[in-house]
């Protein structure tokens, strides 16, 4: 049985209708991966949530703005561009429950930053604005690469990824500051930013701050995805899914 894989979306109220949406490569490559993926709307009720969550196996945490910084302590940078407060509300309440409930967890970008922050972590605002990179991460018009990125040996990315030197493409301006709560840094570009964190006493948690959603043609970048799935059809067997 192919294992559910809920996505969470991104919220708009442009216009007169709100709307959520997502980008396709998220749901093809869980199909890929030979998962079923079950895309998430704004729900801002804990228990609606737990409900949902008890009908997937595991959990995509996608791309978006920027997660307010009041909640890890901050003012506001002006390059700040927080997500939608209800987007923002909906996805602390899924990201807690889920990890309560040990679910296998892939965050991509601001999926990644969220978990941090969820953690007790923070974020740099704005990378540029603090003048600690060579290296340019809001790459938007190269899709496919933009950095190489250095892996851990000793971590479950490299596990996955099989190699300590990737190529991945690069659509962020913050980056992870303090890392949060049981998440250890697993990769980092030449500049020393954080690129991939895990979190330790949990089944499969594995956060990156690039998009190998759309770098599947990658074995390195689909293998995450097939690595989820597979953490995630383990959850559902393990009979941890039934609270
Ligand atoms: N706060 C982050 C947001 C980066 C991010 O998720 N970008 C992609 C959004 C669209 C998509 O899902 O592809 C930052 O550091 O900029």
């Amino acid at each position: 049985m192919k294992p559910i894989i809920g996505i969470n979306c991104d919220y708009e109220e442009e216009g007169k209708r709100p709307y959520s949406f997502t980008y396709r490569d998220y749901s093809d490559a869980i199909i890929a991966a030979q998962g079923i993926p079950l895309l998430l709307p704004i729900v801002k009720d804990k228990n609606t949530v737990r409900l949902l969550l008890e009908k997937m196996d595991g959990l995509l945490l996608t791309g978006g703005n920027d997660v307010p910084p009041q909640r890890y302590g901050e003012e506001q940078h002006k390059k700040t561009i927080c997500v939608h407060p209800d987007k923002d509300i909906s996805d602390n309440i899924l990201v807690r429950v889920a990890m309560q409930m040990k679910k296998p967890i892939l965050a991509i970008c601001y999926g990644a930053q969220l978990v941090n922050v969820v953690l007790g972590g923070s974020l740099v605002q704005d990378i540029p604005s603090v003048g600690i990179s060579t290296i340019i991460h809001k790459d938007s018009q190269n899709v496919h690469y933009s950095h190489p990125v250095a892996i851990e040996r000793d971590s479950l990315l490299y596990q996955i990824v099989e190699t300590e030197r990737i190529e991945t493409n690069s659509v962020h301006h913050q980056a992870i500051n303090k890392l949060g709560k049981g998440l250890r840094a697993t990769a980092h570009t030449q500049d020393g930013i954080t690129e991939a964190f895990e979190l330790k006493d949990h089944p499969f948690l594995v956060g990156v701050q690039w998009h190998p959603e759309r770098m599947t043609e990658h074995p390195c970048h689909a293998a995450l995805f097939r690595s989820l799935v597979t953490a995630s059809k383990q959850y559902s067997h393990s009979g941890t899914n039934v609270i």
